[in-house]
């Protein structure tokens, strides 16, 4: 088998003092090319995780590796510069237009101005907004959706290989939330990106994932297909892939309009 591009090894880290065990004894091999969504509730130590994959934390215990190397002996710039990172906000710069917005790293890097120009417009068209329309907006003009894709944008400007996604469309509607899923599933086969995303949504980690990582009090309890979760033996991840078949059971009784 190839080396993973993406190895947690025994990761663990701790916040208050000790206190907090927000990521316990974590190991965890990501393929290149693979798309892996984290589930689990709140406070699980998801977040934490997924920032230990790109050095915005540095774990108290055991290794991360990328590409074959130890991130703690790789320079954390350059090492976020080429990991594309989203979140649940957008986390876009309010004063700044939406061209600037997505050209923020290549311009960091000291690409050409016209360079940056052409890659913003090809970004533009890869996450489906209007080039003239939006370039030179605020995010404030924005509605939470095109944010979302603008944010995608960004995350995708300096061609990362890898994404990591911090619910990245939780804040969204429904339809919204359905279409930039699968949009951004179809981003990453074209790409062939390796991405990690943070989820609530079970029904979306089993629609857009290769695989899903279940945590729980900051340990990894279970990682497989869908269909090699479903034969878990634990309840608790019995329970969240119960979850949507038991909505999906309820809807339908409740639209039938039979009361179950
Ligand atoms: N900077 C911090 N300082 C202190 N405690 C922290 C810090 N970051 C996270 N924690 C704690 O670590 C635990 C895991 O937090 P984390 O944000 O990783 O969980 P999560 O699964 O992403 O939660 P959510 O789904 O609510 O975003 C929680 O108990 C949290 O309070």
């Amino acid at each position: 088998m190839t080396s993973p591009l993406i190895s947690f090894r025994h990761a663990t880290k701790r916040f208050d003092n000790d206190r907090v065990t927000a990521v316990d004894d974590v190991s965890l091999d990501v393929a290149a090319g693979e798309f892996l969504a984290v589930v689990g509730g709140s406070g699980s130590g998801k977040t934490t995780l997924l920032r230990l994959a790109n050095r915005l934390i540095v774990p108290d215990g055991g290794e991360v590796h990328v590409a074959a190397k130890n991130i703690s002996n790789v320079d954390p710039i350059a090492l976020r510069r080429s990991i594309g990172y989203v979140v649940q906000s957008g986390g876009l710069f309010p004063h700044m237009t939406i061209a600037d917005n997505i050209g923020i790293t290549p311009r960091l890097m000291g690409i050409p101005a016209g360079e940056i120009a052409a890659r913003v417009d090809e970004l533009l068209d890869l996450v489906q907004l209007d080039r003239t329309a939006h370039r030179d907006r605020y995010p404030h003009e924005l509605s939470g959706g095109q944010r979302q894709r603008v944010g995608v944008a960004r995350a995708l400007a300096a061609k990362p290989e890898i994404v990591l996604m911090d619910e990245p469309f939780g804040a969204l509607d429904p339809l919204t939330r359905d279409a930039l899923g699968d949009e951004y599933q179809a981003l990453h086969r074209t790409l062939k990106l390796t991405t990690i995303m943070i989820t609530h949504d079970m029904t979306e980690a089993i629609l857009l994932a290769d695989r899903i990582a279940v945590m729980k009090s900051g340990r990894l309890i279970a990682a497989g297909t869908p269909a090699e979760l479903s034969a878990s033996k634990d309840a608790y991840v019995n329970e969240l892939l119960g979850t949507p078949r038991r909505q999906a059971e309820r809807l339908k009784h409740l639209i039938a309009g039979d009361g179950a």
